[in-house]
């Protein structure tokens, strides 16, 4: 049979300054902007393989080697509507060009961490998607313009076309042809940026993203301070904090824009809690920590999970902190925090009283990780998730 075929994988980008809350739902306009940092695919990617091909009858979809349907999910037709639409010009240019767009398809994809748990699959998972039409249909669009495309799968999902330092401009147009992603500063710009993933759970969460923010546009009026006053100021001083590798300004303002977010939720009538016990024992922690100056930020998105932002020559004593009040926590030490280590104490007068000892497993995992690059092609004859017939290999 013949076919054609690409696969790609995409990054999770944490926010440090949060998107949270639509201005127009079907085509995912923001009500402010946002700007996040991509992290490294060599510990969180999503993965996904699409073929073309005159022997499939329908189009199909399998995540996580489940067959979902394509239909009931609006945000994948959105995507597929607009990357075939884009083939069809193509097609119509260049006698030569195959007819791709009308054929139907088979997508496969994969994330390597638990998906809908506060570990932004849905941003990895739809950039992935996007970006694998893009190369599957050879569209000749930079991924700007693809970030258009992606955003109307998620949000969030426009960000992780980009490595390094993105923004997500909120745009003013009614078509949304202006709110798009751009690059603030490659991944290169700032590599001794670092991230601890603190799993607190894998759970799917109660509320999702996409309910909970217009129940906060709808009901909070901190939102409306918070994206007319705030937002607009707090985005630029976090591109010059970038621009200026200002970790200790980065670090205020991205908790206090998580701290803010958390605030909008609490705002919400009736209120979203994503917070836990444990999300609060690791701010009272890294509060502590910072007391003679910043040395670590945290972040927390919609769930109880928690980032933690810092340069590598803090990163074994963040760890050895939270080794002390997490125990029993699975590690991912990719980046060798714990080769040669020394360091197990906690560091001279850090009040140890901030917070209890947790119990063994509090912390699920810490997955050490850092700034990285955007989607990556492979090749698809070794590393595809299709089998001959266009099945996947793997079903859960
Ligand atoms: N690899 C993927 N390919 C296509 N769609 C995906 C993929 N991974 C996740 N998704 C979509 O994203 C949804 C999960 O999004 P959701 O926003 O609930 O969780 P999350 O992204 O983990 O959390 P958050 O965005 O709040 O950090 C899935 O149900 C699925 O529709
Ligand atoms: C808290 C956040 O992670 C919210 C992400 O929301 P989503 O992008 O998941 O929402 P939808 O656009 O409805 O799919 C903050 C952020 O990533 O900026």
């Amino acid at each position: 049979m013949t076919f054609f075929e690409a696969t790609c994988t995409a990054p999770v980008n944490i926010a440090v300054v949060k998107y949270w809350g639509k201005r127009d739902t079907s085509l995912i306009l923001p009500t402010n902007s946002s700007l996040s940092v991509t992290l490294s695919q060599d510990q969180l990617h999503s993965k996904t393989t699409i073929r073309a091909s005159a022997d499939f009858t329908s189009d199909r979809l399998w995540l996580n080697g489940i067959e979902e349907s394509i239909e009931k999910n609006k945000r994948l037709v959105a995507c597929l509507r607009e990357t075939r639409a884009l083939r069809a010009q193509i097609e119509a240019k260049d006698e030569s060009a195959p007819k791709l767009s009308g054929l139907k398809i088979h997508i496969c994809s994969e994330n390597n961490f638990p998906t809908a748990a506060g570990l932004a699959s849905s941003a990895s998972g739809y950039a992935c998607l996007v970006y694998t039409l893009s190369k599957l249909f050879e569209l000749p669009l930079n991924a700007s313009d693809l970030s258009i495309v992606a955003r109307q799968g998620s949000g969030s999902a426009c960000r992780s076309l980009f490595g390094g330092f993105v923004a997500w401009e909120m745009g003013e147009k009614e078509d949304g042809s202006d709110s798009r992603a751009v690059q603030v500063a490659p991944e290169t710009h700032w590599p001794d940026l670092q991230a601890l993933i603190c799993v607190v759970s894998d759970e799917k969460k109660g509320t999702s993203s996409t309910e909970g923010m217009q129940l906060t546009v709808k009901t909070s009026a901190l939102l409306q301070h918070r994206i007319k006053n705030v937002v607009p100021k707090r985005m630029e001083e976090m591109i010059a904090a970038i621009h200026n590798k200002d970790f200790p300004r980065f670090a205020e303002l991205t908790m206090q824009d998580s701290n803010q977010f958390h605030a909008v939720c609490l705002d919400t009538y009736p209120p979203i809690f994503y917070m836990n016990d444990i999300s609060r024992a690791i701010i009272r922690i890294i509060s502590e920590y910072n007391k003679d100056g910043i040395k670590a930020a945290y972040t927390f998105d919609a769930g109880p999970n928690a980032v933690i932002y810092a340069p590598q020559q803090n990163m074994r004593e963040i760890y050895a902190i939270l080794s002390h009040y997490f125990p029993g926590h699975a590690f991912e030490d990719s980046l060798g925090l714990k080769k040669n280590d020394t360091v197990h104490a906690l560091p001279q007068n850090f009040d140890t009283r901030v917070s209890p000892v947790f119990s063994q497993g509090a912390v699920k995992q810490i997955l050490h990780t850092k700034a990285d690059d955007g989607p990556r092609v492979l090749d698809s004859a070794q590393y595809g998730l299709l089998n001959a017939e266009g099945l996947p290999k793997r079903l859960a």
